[in-house]
């Protein structure tokens, strides 16, 4: 395809209409110059406005936002915000006159362009179009497919009669009442137990909560609960446990394990209820070079009942591909930190479901409904204006891992509170496990001898040549997380760093070749060889010498491929934030840059923060902090107002 047409075409449209704006001459390039738009954005959008003969300037930058916008993880944009707050590279000036130049001049005349344009089609008008206008958000078609998908699964789970759930069995699982005359929200109610009685009566149902707050615990009560009201029915139950990467499975499998041994039911119960979890991919049945999954609505998922680990990674395609391949009967239980970072690709899934979890509690009839199945008192939660979505929510609040000693539990509520002089007295209060690295005057490197120190009993299991085991289990102790991926605070260089100078201290003969110890991770899902992007492997030499890169398999095993085999990964001394959503790690080191970046929010840091079970290093000025801090991420999509009406 030739683009040069089309820019001649938009530079005669921004001639023609210069006589009413001598001082803008509109030109998409200009845009994709100031890192507005990607060159797919604007090459996708000049291509539609050919074969379309659409020449409105307007809903050419409607369309080339929409993409942008995706691409930067919104599920739509909005006219309205963006009439008000373009992209801030570019001026609100600038931009109306951009627009103006399609004869728009309110958000109105957007509207109506596009409602002109045959690129566009209306939600209830539904055509053959790249984009859909619903009220002042527009989509790409397959988004606005993607999102309808979710909210009539949603809706139509509201309107199915409830499950009877069993009160003498949940009193077996809850056994203590709550002998407190602490009336706080988090200690007048045993959350736990709410969340199960909640889950049980409905077939979809979300589980949020931070770190420690007992979600698998919860969860493996729920299941047990099931279980054995199930076969008291004898009907044995189909139970499927999933997460979106391996590692977030391999996690998963753990917790429950461990958790079912304390279930105070019989071992046929405890049986019942499935260890493996695996990742949704191989859920689905990701196929080579295909974007469809084997599983779908004609031919859907063999079971009955469906737990989904670390929601928040989840995005939304993947989501409506995953409630696409549900039976109808089947019940979905969805669990998560809503406060962590949004999923990679497009959408804030969980983020959306939950957004008013906080404060909007349950409709009163749900909170007589779950008094009686609890015998705790929820009454003073019932809230005349909840919406539907309340019913299937449930927020777990006291964290059992992290007590009121723990300075990464103060840090990680100031965090998520956006509350940036907490942030800072938590990080200077000495806490045993919290310490805070503030950059020396002048420093403009990473400090790599100290960053490197954490790795210290890796490179001795290393040495001394341990199992496979040993090694992952020394390897996932210390993990350095950066904020970026590129600069000299970026995990590029930061690795690369690494590698120089464990190199320069003996532990690696050659940086440049493959050499025992190398960790890295994928970047790719790879069907073919059942490993994920996200997947860590070790590099370690087989009982005949060869080097081999050992991944841990779900059920706990490893696989020792060549590493020729292995054709898109990174090195993992560190990593970045976003990759390290899933994972757990005894000790943390968290390096931001030195100068601002879009990227620091206080989910970002929060994500950091919890991903460390037992110590945690900030490395990081306090005026970066104190911004970041402040700084919330915001994903535009439909969910959040059709569920919430916000
Ligand atoms: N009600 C409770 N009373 C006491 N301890 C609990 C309770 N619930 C959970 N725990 C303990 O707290 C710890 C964390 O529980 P669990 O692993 O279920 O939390 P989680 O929210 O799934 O954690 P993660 O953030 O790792 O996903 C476990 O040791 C568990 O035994």
């Amino acid at each position: 395809m030739d683009f040069s047409n089309q820019l001649d075409l938009l530079d005669a449209l921004a001639d023609e209409h210069s006589h009413k704006s001598s001082t803008s001459k509109f030109d998409l390039r200009k845009w994709q110059e100031k890192g507005v738009l990607r060159a797919i954005d604007r090459q996708w959008v000049e291509q539609l406005a050919q074969h379309a003969d659409e020449k409105n300037t307007a809903v050419l930058v409607a369309g080339a936002l929409c993409s942008a916008y995706l691409g930067a993880g919104h599920i739509c944009i909005d006219l309205a915000t963006l009439w008000r707050a373009p992209p801030q590279e570019i001026s609100l000036d600038t931009f109306r006159q951009a627009l103006g130049q399609g004869q728009v001049n309110s958000v109105s005349d957007w509207c109506r362009a596009l409602q002109a344009s045959s690129l566009v089609c209306s939600a209830s008008d539904l055509r053959d179009t790249p984009m859909v206008l619903v009220g002042t958000r527009v989509y790409l078609y397959r988004y606005f497919a993607y999102e309808q998908q979710v909210l009539t699964y949603l809706r139509k789970q509201f309107d199915t009669p409830l499950f009877d759930v069993k009160s003498d069995l949940l009193a077996q699982l809850f056994p203590s009442t709550l002998i407190t005359d602490d009336k706080t929200i988090d200690k007048a109610v045993d959350w736990q137990k709410v969340a199960v009685a909640n889950a049980a009566s409905l077939p979809f149902s979300v589980i949020s909560g931070g770190p420690g707050t007992g979600k698998t615990t919860t969860v493996t009560k729920l299941l047990a609960l099931l279980v054995a009201q199930s076969a008291a029915q004898d009907r044995p139950l189909r139970i499927e446990l999933a997460a979106p990467t391996g590692k977030a499975a391999a996690r998963l499998t753990e917790s429950i394990a461990n958790a079912k041994a304390s279930l105070p039911f019989n071992d046929d119960i405890k049986a019942a209820i499935p260890e493996q979890a695996s990742t949704l991919h191989r859920l689905l049945g990701s196929e080579f070079g295909r974007s469809r999954f084997k599983h779908h609505r004609q031919n859907p998922l063999h079971l009955d009942v469906l737990l989904v680990d670390e929601v928040s990674m989840v995005d939304l395609p993947m989501m409506a591909k995953l409630i696409d391949a549900l039976p109808p009967h089947a019940r979905l239980i969805l669990l998560g930190d809503k406060d962590q970072l949004a999923s990679v690709e497009a959408g804030s899934v969980l983020g959306d479901l939950t957004s008013g979890i906080e404060t909007a509690y349950f409709q009163p009839d749900w909170a007589q409904r779950l008094s009686n199945l609890t015998g705790d008192n929820l009454q003073p939660f019932g809230n005349p204006t909840a919406p539907s979505i309340t019913r299937a929510l449930t927020l777990l609040r006291t964290s059992y891992r992290f007590n009121e000693n723990s300075g990464i539990g103060h840090l990680a509520r100031a965090m998520n509170a956006g509350d940036a002089p907490a942030v800072l007295r938590c990080l200077k209060a000495n806490y045993q496990d919290v310490q805070w690295c503030p950059p020396e005057e002048g420093q403009t490197k990473v400090d790599i001898t100290r960053l490197a120190k954490g790795y210290d009993d890796y490179w001795e299991a290393v040495r001394h040549k341990r199992p496979i085991a040993d090694l992952y289990q020394a390897f996932s102790r210390y993990q350095i997380l950066t904020a970026v991926r590129q600069g000299e605070f970026g995990v590029e260089k930061v690795n690369a760093q690494l590698e120089l100078y464990f190199y320069q201290r003996g532990r690696i003969k050659d940086p440049h070749v493959w050499y025992p110890g190398k960790a890295v991770m994928l970047t790719r899902n790879d069907a073919s060889l059942g490993l994920f992007n996200g997947d860590i492997g070790l590099c370690m030499p087989d009982e005949s010498q060869r080097l081999r890169v050992w991944f841990m398999q779900p059920d706990g095993s490893f696989t020792g491929l060549l590493p020729s085999r292995l054709s898109e990964y990174e090195v993992v001394f560190a990593m970045t934030v976003h990759k390290s959503q899933g994972s757990e790690f005894d000790q943390v080191a968290l390096l931001l840059p030195l100068s601002p970046s879009p990227v620091l929010t206080k989910e970002l840091l929060y994500t950091g923060i919890t991903r460390a079970k037992f110590a945690f290093t900030l490395w990081g000025g306090s005026h970066l902090i104190r911004v970041a801090t402040q700084t919330q991420i915001e994903r535009y999509s439909g969910l959040n107002e059709a569920l919430w009406g916000n």
